[in-house]
């Protein structure tokens, strides 16, 4: 689809052959990093997909969904443990599929995972966190309504190449993904994506995959940071994964690629991150002081003090940021609902401020 790519997001076949001889030497390292403090509330396991690098979705039968006191508990804990993002993951508009999740949303009176989505971020901002969600793909319609309780969401384009991990008779497809970081901009809300790298793509594609979200970005503004994830082995990938000298230079081509107002963001929980920030890493992600990584469980976080020894590493100050950038809440991005709790008279109103204004320390609390 590269012709195609190239002019429906406005990058020339030079621009991209330029970026694949772009590496380590090219980029400056950022002068600080950041991370967002999160939990992880994995509504439901059930996925009309099966990407085959996936361990979290269900096999048909085990599908179940978390109950509102189930959520609940999860926030409240985050909320006691000083977070300010609730990452709300599930696979892929499970309840097409999945007549049981569908039958369960609907004695709760939803008609979709999505309506439940919504339901479940209003309890978020309720309880004192703010809802970062990973919905999938989707459109604008089914957008809109999320946007009014999000603080940002995200989707990883992962790549633009049709790759076999992409498997089964549904099956993610760049285009699918292309259009849901469009939707997401059409609608104007600030979003994560990134790539993921090792799962059958070539250098080229991974030129490409950054390139159009730049294109994206341009049109839209909405990008607020692009990660670059490695595929982590596990029961059902069995590898290849990435090498260091690849990650580093998917990192340079990341940052050389993005215009500086985009974070790129590499896990701490799947890189090697100390032998990639002299490429332009400025930013760790959500990390989680409680709950376990639910999409690579075998993969712990590190505790917030060694985020401290990483950046000690790199020589760089370290800061705690909100799931949504500062400068979308300065540009006035945020729907009313989330721009009401940032400034709400309360204990998470003034979390939320004291994140913005640089002022926690990382091991407060
Ligand atoms: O938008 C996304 N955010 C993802 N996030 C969230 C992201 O790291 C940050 O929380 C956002 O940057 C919030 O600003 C993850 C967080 C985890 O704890 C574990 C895995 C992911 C994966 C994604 C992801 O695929 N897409
Ligand atoms: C939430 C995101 O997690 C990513 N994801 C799913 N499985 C893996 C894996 N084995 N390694 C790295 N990332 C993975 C997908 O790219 C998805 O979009
Ligand atoms: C484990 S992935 C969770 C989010 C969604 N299913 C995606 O692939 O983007
Ligand atoms: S990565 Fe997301 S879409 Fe793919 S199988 Fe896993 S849960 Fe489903």
């Amino acid at each position: 689809m590269s012709g195609t790519l190239a002019s429906e997001f406005g990058f020339s076949a030079h621009e991209r052959d330029r970026l694949l001889t772009t590496g380590p030497a090219d980029v400056d390292p950022a002068p600080a990093l950041t991370f967002a403090r999160n939990v992880f509330v994995p509504l439901t396991t059930a996925c009309r997909y099966t990407c085959t690098y996936c361990t979290y979705f269900d096999p048909p039968g085990e599908a179940s969904l978390m109950s509102r006191e189930a959520v609940r508990d999860v926030l409240e804990t985050g909320v006691d443990a000083g977070c300010t993002e609730a990452l709300f993951t599930f696979g892929d508009t499970p309840d097409d599929r999945y007549t049981e999740i569908h039958d369960q949303l609907d004695d709760w009176g939803h008609d979709s995972i999505h309506d439940y989505l919504h339901e479940m971020c209003e309890l978020a901002l309720d309880v004192g966190i703010l809802p970062h969600s990973n919905p999938g793909d989707l459109t604008c319609e089914q957008l809109r309504p999320l946007a009014d309780v999000n603080a940002s969401m995200g989707v990883m384009l992962e790549t633009t190449a049709d790759v076999d991990a992409h498997a089964g008779p549904r099956k993610k497809t760049p285009e699918q993904r292309l259009a849901t970081i469009r939707a997401a901009g059409e609608v104007g809300i600030p979003f994560t994506t990134g790539i993921l790298v090792g799962i059958g793509e070539d250098w080229s594609d991974r030129a490409e995959s950054l390139l159009a979200i730049r294109g994206l970005h341009e049109e839209y503004g909405h990008i607020q940071e692009v990660i670059v994830q490695p595929v982590a082995e596990n029961e059902r990938w069995r590898g290849p994964t990435p090498d260091v000298e690849d990650l580093r230079r998917a990192v340079a081509m990341a940052r050389a690629a993005l215009p500086a107002e985009i974070s790129v963001q590499v896990p701490p929980n799947l890189a090697p991150v100390r032998e990639v920030l002299d490429c332009g890493v400025d930013d760790l992600g959500g990390v989680s002081p409680i709950t376990a990584d639910h999409i690579n469980p075998d993969y712990a976080w590190p505790a917030l003090r060694e985020l401290e020894d990483i950046a000690e590493f790199g020589g760089v100050p370290l800061g705690e940021r909100l799931p949504t950038h500062a400068r979308y809440v300065e540009d006035g991005w945020l729907p009313p609902a989330v721009q009401r709790a940032i400034e709400a008279d309360d204990a998470a109103g003034e979390r939320y401020r004291a994140v913005l204004n640089g002022a926690t320390a990382v091991d407060a609390d």
